[in-house]
């Protein structure tokens, strides 16, 4: 089953609670959350008491996409808020192995996200580490981009890489997703759509979550 991951991050954050229950309520088994720091990308959003505060009011798998430099400082704390997938950029640190598998033995699990112009190459010798791979389809920072149709072709390098190496990878897209190319980015070998503007500024939110898992599932 391909899953939504709606992201809080177009959602009104002075009534997250609320925006997560009613996604969750329509069927959407993830919760996306992005945490900006101002330095990695050019925007700040929220850190881990916040994420702890909705850990509360979530019930399905919260997947945290950090966004921030040196995130090896911060992965304990990301755990105790209760992520279930912790998410670094390959851009974000030196040692990414090392970081991945910190992620793991916290009790995450690990993801790894490429920025759009970083090849799906690099993976060669992380796949074993990693869990999910986040393939960024707009340059990440903000909300209501648009789709970078590239990525599709990394979203088939990525799941052409699982069959070679056997692995039952979480292949997950982000940016510029909405109910227009959901279908050719499942269709493309994606399990996991992340959508933030396309549902948090749809008119009616739980229809909007219902018709993408609708369409990804067809
Ligand atoms: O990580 C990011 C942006 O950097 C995302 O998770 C956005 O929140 C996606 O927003 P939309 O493109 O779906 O509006
Ligand atoms: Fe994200």
């Amino acid at each position: 089953m391909n899953a939504l991951a709606p992201s809080i991050l177009s959602a009104d954050f002075a009534a997250l609670g609320e925006a997560v229950k009613l996604v969750e309520h329509a069927g959407a088994p993830y919760i996306h959350v992005d945490v900006m720091d101002g330095h990695f990308v050019p925007n700040i959003t929220i850190g881990a008491p916040v994420a702890a505060a909705l850990r509360k009011h979530i019930n399905g798998i919260m997947d945290v996409h950090l966004m921030i430099e040196n995130p090896d400082a911060y992965l304990e704390d990301f755990k105790a808020a209760g992520a279930d997938i912790l998410t670094v950029h390959y851009e974000s640190t030196k040692h990414i192995h090392r970081t991945l598998q910190a992620i793991r033995k916290l009790g995450m699990k690990s993801g790894l996200a490429l920025n759009p112009g970083t090849p799906v190459e690099v993976l060669e010798c992380l796949i074993d580490e990693v869990d999910m791979v986040l393939i960024m389809s707009v340059n990440p920072g903000f909300g209501g981009q648009s789709f970078i149709p590239y990525a599709l072709e990394k979203v088939k390098q990525v799941k052409a890489l699982g069959e070679r190496t056997g692995r039952d990878l979480l292949i997950q897209v982000d940016g510029g997703v909405g109910l227009q190319n959901v279908q050719e980015v499942v269709n493309a070998g994606a399990n996991v759509i992340v959508a933030g503007s396309a549902v948090f500024g749809a008119q009616d939110v739980s229809a909007t979550v219902q018709e993408f898992m609708k369409l990804m599932n067809e």
